[in-house]
């Protein structure tokens, strides 16, 4: 490993970069895909391993602002993490993320975050799983029976193309309402949301937006999704993305989504865990959850200051014994004093009342996971009797944490 030197990847390098990438990924990409990815490439931070000249690692992050309860933070944003098959298990992975915490520390981000391309990488260098979502399917080969009375005023199909301008200030008020999502660009909206072709199954249909309030009213809820038929399965409705103001919106979306001519199948990725629609559905058997997963997978790299930024539900006055292998800053007892009026978070000699690892404290950050769940299944220890419900009011959140924009 001392042969090994972590730097910057310079645009000139970026080429070479990909080729690293689309090794390890078992890729080869067209002409066009690379053109985006290279794009892609030159607005991330780009670390790299060298080994001599020679390029064996590569780390990239997005510099990207993630919701957080009550606020947003600057958040580093791991992707095309890759080391070359000749030089794996060898710490590569190891250096370059010990050299990319020590930018973000550098450049104010309290917080780092990435999905996980296998779930056993990630926990060891101090990542929790922060939001989770549900794969969700609608059986719609009969009208979706719903307990609740859909929003009656007009849906209609808008243009992919004037999404963004439509969307835009309707998406951002989302991400303030749930911790964990992305804030989107213009570019993000056209080329990850909205382009023409979807790039894992080239017979789905072009995006199509449906947004439900009159031109001239604002936006109360939208959809996007894509939809594909074949001679041997009903016909499938691919949703990206619902959003709704209001239970009625939302059902008036969904039965709208479950009654396309020639489909008989909804699937959803990536929905929120605490989605309406599982209550207001009259029939489970018709609207079922066949999976759930880590979507956003957060890191404390400064613990201090992701705690300071976020909003408390509820008064809480704890000391923290936080275990960070690696990134001592972190490691230790301090006090949290925190209420809805704000919150400090100071080194102390205290006894703690709660001992917890920075990967488990990371997972309960964003509000998705209960520290009491942590003492359940045997990852946190409480000195104090009482803590973990204290923490828990303090950190809960209205709605879950929801992330749907992967990258
Ligand atoms: C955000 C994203 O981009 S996710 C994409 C991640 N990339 C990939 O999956 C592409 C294919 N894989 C790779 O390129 C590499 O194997 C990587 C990046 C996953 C790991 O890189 P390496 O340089 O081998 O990791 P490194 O040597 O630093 O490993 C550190 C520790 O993690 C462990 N580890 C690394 N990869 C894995 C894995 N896939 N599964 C389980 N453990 C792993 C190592 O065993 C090591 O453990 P130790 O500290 O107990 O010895």
């Amino acid at each position: 490993m001392e042969s090994v030197q972590f730097r910057d990847i310079p645009e000139a390098g970026i080429d070479r970069a990909l080729s690293l990438s689309y090794l390890v990924f078992h890729e080869n990409p067209e002409d066009e895909k690379r053109k985006h990815h290279h794009d892609l490439l030159r607005g991330c931070t780009r670390i790299g391993a060298y080994e001599g000249e020679e390029l064996v690692g590569l780390v990239a992050a997005f510099p990207f602002t993630v919701s957080v309860p009550g606020g947003e933070l600057p958040c580093p944003c791991l992707t095309f993490v890759s080391v070359a098959p000749t030089h794996r298990r060898r710490g590569v992975l190891s250096g370059m993320l010990a050299e990319l915490f020590a930018r973000a520390t550098a450049d104010g981000a309290p917080i780092a975050a990435l999905w996980a391309s296998e779930d056993a990488i990630y926990g060891r260098f101090g990542f929790g799983p922060a939001t989770l979502g549900h794969t969700v399917e609608v059986d719609s080969r009969r009208p979706l029976a719903l307990r609740i009375t859909p929003d009656d005023r007009p849906l209609r199909l808008i243009d992919p193309s004037d999404a963004p301008g439509v969307l835009g200030e309707y998406y951002d008020r989302t991400r303030a309402e749930r911790a964990g999502r992305i804030a989107r660009g213009e570019a993000w909206w056209r080329e990850e949301w909205l382009v023409e072709e979807d790039e894992e199954d080239d017979e789905l249909s072009p995006p199509r937006v449906v947004v439900l309030g009159a031109p001239d009213e604002p936006v109360a809820g939208y959809a996007i999704y894509r939809t594909r038929t074949r001679d041997d399965a009903p016909g499938l409705v691919r949703l990206d993305e619902l959003e709704a103001d209001t239970p009625a919106v939302a059902a008036a979306l969904w039965r709208y989504l479950a009654s396309i001519d020639l489909t008989g199948l909804v699937r959803a990725w990536g929905r929120p865990v605490d989605d309406p629609l599982h209550l207001f559905s009259a029939d489970r058997d018709q609207v079922r959850v066949t999976g759930e997963f880590p979507a956003l997978w957060v890191r404390l790299v400064d613990v201090r200051g992701a705690l300071e930024a976020r909003s408390w539900a509820a008064p809480v006055d704890v000391v923290l014994d936080v275990r960070d292998g690696r990134l001592p800053a972190n490691e230790g007892r301090h006090r949290l004093t925190a209420s809805p009026e704000g919150c400090t978070y100071e080194r102390t000699e205290d006894p703690a009342d709660l001992t917890l690892d920075v990967r488990d404290l990371a997972a309960c950050y964003l509000g998705g996971t209960k520290t009491a769940a942590l003492l359940r299944a045997g990852l946190a220890t409480e000195h104090t009797p009482g803590t973990a419900a204290a923490l828990d009011a303090a950190l809960h959140t209205a709605l879950l944490p929801h992330t749907v924009d992967e990258f």
